[in-house]
């Protein structure tokens, strides 16, 4: 088990009501998982109240056309499709890189909604997807490891490795800039999201509700979702969902037993809001068939429309024979089709897909029909984390999701 630390309470937040704050304090007591040991703590409080100053990156007008958009993902009128990097990095976010997976993103839309006859809600994980949970708290190399450009720097050398909080404000920017080009090109119809990880960037970044509401706004980004590595139910991720009034998603590995599932759903979705919380099943194409149905029938039993949504990407998982983490796309493929027949058995919407992919050439995953071999992949791997179908696995994806529907 990875140790948790005790978040600090902030005392500086503007504009949050003090009942408010008295509920972002509470979550904020209990322990938070895979958070950075940042050697400065006096630098980091700084840091978040520069942040919280800075203006939202989302308006809470935008959140609200999600929620409507994933209301309709629950009760099967619109499939919601999910992508994007493992890891956004300061240095790889450019034009070229943003446009190519937006575009991505559309292309595979296009062909989800013919083979699906519904619309496609498209939501990137960019614009902020900078913080990683790691399985360990050292590399390969012995050194302290790499937890997303946000924290610290990927580079072999320990002094890079230390957190910085200044990071902190370059993700920030970095994702203001990305949302300016995604704004001012044809894929001005994406939504944001990124993994709800690294709560000293979160907080600041919450607004109340301008309607007076109890929830907070996260100005963040429009979806955010708690991670495998932080779902512990009495910890502090599950509960700074808890006060969201953004959509949120959770990721639930084969361990969720199905009355897990249920007290996640009724603890984030009390008022039973249909799309407000997306379940995200990631189980390993050899455990989606077993393990997803007793989840599906037992939150289904608690009279809640979730969203129902596939990850394929993070139980496939592997080191190659030549040394790299990588994902077989057979194995992707076949974790889709498990998902998509324990719905078609059951009655429910298979609501969407959640993938790590990119519009560049990249050779990270094994397999599609170019037939990327484990020599094949250092020819160009460059994923800091997890690694990424490139444009054409990508389509051949959506291609063959497209034709899993209504079958
Ligand atoms: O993106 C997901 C996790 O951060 C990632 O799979 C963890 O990778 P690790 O097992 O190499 O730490
Ligand atoms: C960390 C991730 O996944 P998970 O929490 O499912 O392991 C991720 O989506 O990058
Ligand atoms: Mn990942």
């Amino acid at each position: 088990m990875y140790p948790t630390v005790q978040m600090e309470i902030p005392g500086w937040h503007p504009g949050l009501p003090p009942k408010t704050m008295g509920r972002l304090s509470e979550a904020l007591s209990r322990p938070a998982a895979q958070q950075p040991g940042w050697p400065d703590a006096t630098q980091v409080r700084s840091v978040s109240a520069f942040l919280a100053a800075l203006p939202p990156l989302v308006t809470p007008g935008e959140v609200r056309a999600l929620r409507r958009d994933l209301a309709r993902v629950a009760r099967g009128e619109a499939f919601l499709l999910q992508g994007g990097d493992c890891a956004e990095t300061f240095a790889g976010n450019t034009e070229e890189h943003v446009r190519g997976n937006a575009a991505t993103l559309l292309r595979m839309a296009a062909v989800l909604a013919e083979g699906a006859g519904l619309p496609v809600v498209g939501v990137g994980r960019i614009a902020g997807q900078y913080a990683k949970p790691r399985s360990n708290a050292t590399d390969g190399l012995g050194l302290p490891v790499y937890r997303g450009d946000i924290v610290n720097s990927a580079a072999p050398d320990p002094r890079a490795r230390i957190p910085d909080p200044v990071r902190m404000v370059q993700a920030y920017q970095d994702a203001r800039r990305t949302l300016d080009i995604l704004r001012s090109g044809r894929s001005a119809g994406i939504y944001t999201s990124h993994e709800a990880l690294l709560l000293d960037y979160e907080c600041p970044r919450l607004v109340p509700d301008p309607d007076g509401g109890p929830r907070l706004y996260s100005g963040s980004a429009h979806l955010l979702w708690i991670g495998e590595r932080t779902r512990q139910p009495e910890g502090a991720h599950i509960a700074f969902a808890g006060l969201l009034a953004n959509p949120v998603g959770l990721k639930i590995g084969p361990g969720t037993t199905p009355e897990q599932a249920a007290e996640y759903a009724e603890r984030l979705d009390p008022e039973g809001e249909p799309g407000r919380l997306t379940l995200i099943s990631r189980m390993g194409s050899a455990r989606v068939r077993d393990v997803l149905p007793p989840i599906v029938e037992r939150v289904t039993a608690t009279g809640r429309r979730v969203v129902w949504q596939c990850d394929p990407m993070h139980g496939n998982t592997h080191e190659s024979a030549t040394g790299y983490k990588t994902r077989h796309f057979d194995d992707v493929l076949h974790e889709v089709e498990g998902f998509f027949e324990v719905h078609r058995e059951l009655g429910t919407h298979p609501g969407g897909l959640h993938l790590e992919l990119t519009g560049d050439s990249v050779t990270e995953c094994l397999g599609g029909v170019r037939g990327i071999t484990a020599h094949g992949l250092a020819e160009r791997y460059e994923s800091t984390c997890d690694p990424r179908l490139n444009a054409h696995q990508a389509m051949e994806l959506a291609h063959r999701a497209a034709g899993l529907f209504g079958r």
